[in-house]
C-alpha cells in the first residue's frame, strides 16, 4: 500500500497571510516560500533562566535571513507597479535577499555595500544571484543615503526597510509566533541595526491584538552592538564598529518607529559587547545546536547579560528572534573560535582514537 500524500505545503508569507497584508490590488506573488520558520525550544536558556525560551530561527529562510519575509512583499509590489530594477544599501543580508527575489522576478538588482565590510558569504549570494554590486568607500549609512537618492532620481525601486512593504512582510514573524504559541509571549528579544525588524514585529503584534488573535502584546527588547548603539546612546554614531557586521549601522532608518515599539511595549534598547556577542554565538551553537551569525546572537547575549545582572524571568515566556544563519559568516567563526578546530593525525585508526580520547 502506498503512503498517502502529505498535502500541506507552506506557500510563503504572502499566500499564507494575504488577508493580513496591506497590499495594492492585483499584486503578484513573487515568492521563494519564505517564512514558516521553526520555533526551537532553547533547553539551555530555559534551564538557565527558569523561563520558557523559544528561538525563532530565521536562518531557515530561503536566503538564510529574516529579510526574505520583507523582500517577497517589497519585490512583489514593486513588480506589480512596473519596476524593472531594484536597489538597496546593505550590510549583506538585504542584498542577498534582494538579489534572489529580483532573479526570481527577472528584474535588475543593484546593490550598494560598504567596501570590505560585508561577509564573503553574503557577497557571494548577491553576486551569484546576478546582482550588480557597487562597493562604496564609506559605511552602510552612506550607502543608504546614495540608494535613496538613486531611487528618487532614476527608475529604480528602493527595497530597504524604509519601503513600508518590507515591514508589511516582516510583521508576519509575529503572526507565526502567536499562531504557534496560542498567544503573544511575555517578552520578545531581538538584535537591532537599521531597526526595521523590531518595528515590523511590533506592528504585527499590535495588529493581532486588534483583530482578537491574541490577548496581549510582549515587551520588546532590542539589543545593539556596543560600538554601533545609536538607539541606546540617543544619537547617531558616525563611525559604527562591531564584529557583528550585519548590525554595523550608525543611523537607523526606522529610528522613530523602533523607539515607539520599545516605549509602547514597556521595553528598551540596550547594548552588548562584541565579546558577549561571540560568546553567545558559541554557546547557542554548542548548547542548542543552532548556528547563527554574530549579529543574530546579540539578543541571546542580551538575555545572558540581564540574567547576570539579576533580572528575574522565571515563569515567563520569552521569544528570541535569531535573525540569520551562521554559515553567512564563517570567516568570523573560524578566526574567533580557533581553539575548536584542527586536530591533525596520520591516516591511522589508532592515532584518530587517541586524538579523540577514545583509548
Ligand atoms: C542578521 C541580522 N540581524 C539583525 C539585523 C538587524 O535588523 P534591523 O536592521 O531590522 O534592525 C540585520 C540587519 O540589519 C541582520 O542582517
Ligand atoms: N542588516 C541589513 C541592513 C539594511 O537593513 P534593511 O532592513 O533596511 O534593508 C542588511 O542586511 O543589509
Amino acid at each position: 500500500m502506498s503512503r498517502p500524500a502529505r498535502t500541506h505545503q507552506w506557500l510563503g508569507v504572502i499566500e499564507e497571510y494575504r488577508d493580513r497584508l496591506d497590499l495594492p490590488e492585483n499584486t503578484p506573488t513573487i515568492t521563494l516560500r519564505e517564512g514558516g520558520t521553526p520555533m526551537v525550544a532553547s533547553d539551555w536558556l530555559s534551564g538557565l533562566l527558569g523561563a520558557e525560551v523559544w528561538l525563532k530561527v530565521e536562518g531557515n529562510n530561503p536566503t538564510g535571513s529574516f529579510k526574505d519575509r520583507g523582500m517577497t512583499v517589497a519585490l512583489s509590489v514593486a513588480v506589480g507597479q512596473g519596476a524593472k530594477a531594484v536597489v538597496c544599501a546593505s550590510t549583506g543580508n538585504t542584498s542577498a535577499s534582494m538579489a534572489a527575489y529580483a532573479a526570481k522576478a527577472g528584474i535588475k538588482a543593484l546593490v550598494l555595500v560598504p567596501q570590505g565590510k560585508i561577509s564573503a558569504g553574503k557577497l557571494a549570494q548577491a553576486v551569484v544571484h546576478g546582482g550588480q554590486v557597487i562597493m562604496v568607500r564609506g559605511n552602510f549609512d552612506d550607502c543608504l543615503k546614495i540608494s535613496r537618492q538613486l531611487a528618487e532620481e532614476y527608475p529604480v525601486a528602493l527595497v530597504n526597510s524604509v519601503n513600508p512593504m518590507r515591514l508589511e512582510g516582516q510583521k508576519t514573524g509575529s503572526f507565526e509566533i502567536v499562531d504557534f504559541l496560542g498567544d503573544a509571549p511575555d517578552v520578545h528579544v531581538l538584535p537591532t541595526g537599521n531597526a526595521g525588524n523590531i518595528s515590523a514585529y511590533w506592528k504585527g503584534y499590535k495588529e493581532y491584538l486588534a483583530s482578537g488573535d491574541s490577548t496581549r502584546t510582549p515587551v520588546m527588547r532590542g539589543w545593539q552592538a556596543a560600538g554601533s548603539a545609536p538607539l541606546v546612546l540617543g544619537a547617531p554614531v558616525p563611525d559604527p564598529e562591531t564584529v557583528a557586521s550585519a548590525i554595523r549601522i550608525g543611523n537607523p532608518a526606522s529610528w522613530d518607529l523602533a523607539m515607539a515599539a520599545a516605549q509602547e511595549s514597556g521595553g528598551a534598547f540596550r547594548k552588548v559587547t562584541d565579546e558577549q556577542i561571540l560568546a553567545a554565538q558559541r554557546e547557542l551553537a554548542s548548547q542548542d545546536g543552532v548556528f547563527v551569525e554574530p549579529a543574530s546572537a546579540a539578543g541571546v547575549a542580551g538575555l545572558l547579560v540581564e540574567h547576570a545582572e539579576g533580572a528575574d524571568l522565571r515563569g515567563k515566556q520569552v521569544v528570541v528572534t535569531v535573525t540569520g544563519h551562521g554559515l553567512k559568516d564563517i570567516d568570523t567563526a573560524l578566526s574567533t573560535f580557533t581553539d575548536l578546530v584542527d586536530t591533525v593525525v596520520d591516516a591511522d585508526v589508532t592515532a584518530a582514537a587517541r586524538a579523540a580520547g577514545l583509548d
